[in-house]
C-alpha cells in the first residue's frame, strides 16, 4: 500500500519512507552501514537486536541526527533540506522516557500539540481524542509522575499523534511492559496503522512480537539491512504439521508413537506432534484414523509457519537478540 496524493488533479503514489546508501558513524562505530529501504503506507516494523541501529535510523529520519553518507526522504520531503517540515507532519515517540512527572498528561499534550501549529482550541480537541485513543481518558487529569510504565507508554505514544501526522516513527513502544501491557500496545499501533490511516514505522528488539501487526518488516543487523519483505513472505509454509491431541494417560506419546509405526516422520515438539509432510503425501486422514484407534481427540491440526527469528538463525553474522 503506497499513500496516495492527489496534485493538480493527478494522482501520485508516493513512498513514506525512502533511503538510499544511509550511513551513520559515531568515531569507530559503524551504527547504519549503507541501508537503502522502501517503507509504505500500514504499519511497518523495524526489528534488530539492540545496537543494530534503529535508533540511529529513526533520529536520522527526523533530522535529530545528521547521516554520515547517503540520502533520505520522508514522505517526499528530503532530510537533509526539510527536516523541519518533515518534523512537522511526523509524530515520534521517543525509547526512552521523556514526560515530565509533575504535568498532567492532558497539559502536556496539548502542548505538544500547540507546539506543532494547532490553534488552542483544536489542540485541547485533539489531545482529548488521542488520549481517548490510547487509554488515557480517565487518566488524563494526573500527574504523569505517578503514571505506572504502561500509562507512561500510551501517553508518549498520544504525544506523537497529537498534530494528526501522516506518519509515526515508534521507538520501542512495549518496552517495560507485561504481556497483557504489550498485547494492548501492539493492538494500538495496528489500529494507528489501519484504522487511523496514519503509517507507522515501529521498532523492537524482540524479533518475534512484530510479526502479527505489521505488514511489512525491515530486519536489521549490526547496521545493515538483512532483509526487507511483506510480512506474510517472512512466515512462509514451512512444510511442517502441527498436531495437538487431548485423551486420557499420556496420549501425545501415544498418538506419536503409532503415527511412527504407521511411517509418518515426526517428533515432539513442546504439547505438540511435528509432522515433516515434506515431499511426502497429505497425512491429514492418516492422523484422523490413528486419532480414533488411539482414543484421542485432536485439538488442532495447522501448517507450521516460518518466524521472522529464523531469518536471524539462517542469515545473521551478528546472531540472535535476546
Ligand atoms: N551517541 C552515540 N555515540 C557513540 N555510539 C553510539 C551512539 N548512539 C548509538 N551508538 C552506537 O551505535 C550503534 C547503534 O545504536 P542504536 O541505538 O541506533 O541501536 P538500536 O538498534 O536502536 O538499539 P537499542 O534498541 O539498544 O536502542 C550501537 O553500537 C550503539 O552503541
Amino acid at each position: 500500500m503506497t499513500l496516495v496524493y492527489l496534485i493538480g488533479g493527478y494522482c501520485v503514489r508516493m513512498g513514506v519512507i525512502q533511503t538510499e546508501g544511509l550511513t551513520k558513524k559515531y568515531g569507530q562505530v559503524t551504527a547504519l552501514d549503507s541501508l537503502t529501504i522502501d517503507v509504505d503506507a500500514g504499519v511497518t516494523g523495524l526489528v534488530g537486536a539492540n545496537g543494530a541501529g534503529k535508533s540511529t535510523l529513526i533520529k536520522i529520519l527526523l533530522g535529530l541526527l545528521r547521516p554520515t553518507g547517503g540520502r533520505a526522504q520522508v514522505l517526499g520531503m528530503d532530510i537533509a533540506a526539510q527536516s523541519q517540515q518533515i518534523r512537522t507532519a511526523v509524530g515520534y515517540m521517543p525509547e526512552h522516557d521523556c514526560l515530565p512527572p509533575d504535568v498532567r498528561a492532558i497539559d502536556f499534550v496539548v502542548h505538544m500539540a500547540r507546539m506543532s501549529g494547532l490553534p488552542a482550541h483544536a489542540a485541547r480537541e485533539r489531545a482529548a481524542d488521542v488520549l481517548r485513543h490510547v487509554g488515557l481518558a480517565e487518566e488524563r487529569y494526573r500527574l504523569m509522575g505517578g503514571y505506572s510504565t504502561g500509562m507512561k507508554q500510551r501517553a508518549k505514544l498520544a504525544q506523537a499523534l497529537a498534530h494528526d501526522p501522516k506518519l509515526v516513527l515508534l521507538d520501542e513502544p512495549t518496552n517495560g511492559l507485561d504481556p497483557a501491557a504489550r498485547d494492548d500496545m501492539l493492538h494500538l499501533v495496528q489500529r494507528i496503522g489501519h484504522d487511523f490511516g496514519i503509517a507507522v514505522l515501529v521498532t523492537s528488539h524482540l524479533l518475534g512480537e512484530l510479526e502479527r501487526v505489521s505488514d511489512h518488516v525491515v530486519v536489521l543487523d549490526g547496521g545493515r539491512l538483512l532483509r526487507s519483505s511483506a510480512t506474510q513472505d517472512f512466515m512462509g509454509d514451512t512444510g511442517m504439521l502441527l498436531v495437538e491431541v487431548l485423551g486420557e494417560g499420556d496420549a501425545q506419546t501415544r498418538m506419536g508413537e503409532a503415527l511412527a509405526r504407521a511411517g509418518v516422520a515426526c517428533r515432539p515438539r513442546g504439547r505438540l506432534i511435528e509432522i515433516d509432510t515434506r515431499g511426502r503425501p497429505p497425512v491429514h486422514d492418516l492422523v484422523r484414523d490413528t486419532a480414533v484407534a488411539e482414543q484421542v481427540g485432536i485439538v488442532r491440526i495447522q501448517a507450521d509457519h516460518a518466524r521472522i527469528e529464523d531469518i536471524f538463525r539462517e542469515e545473521a553474522p551478528h546472531g540472535q537478540p535476546a
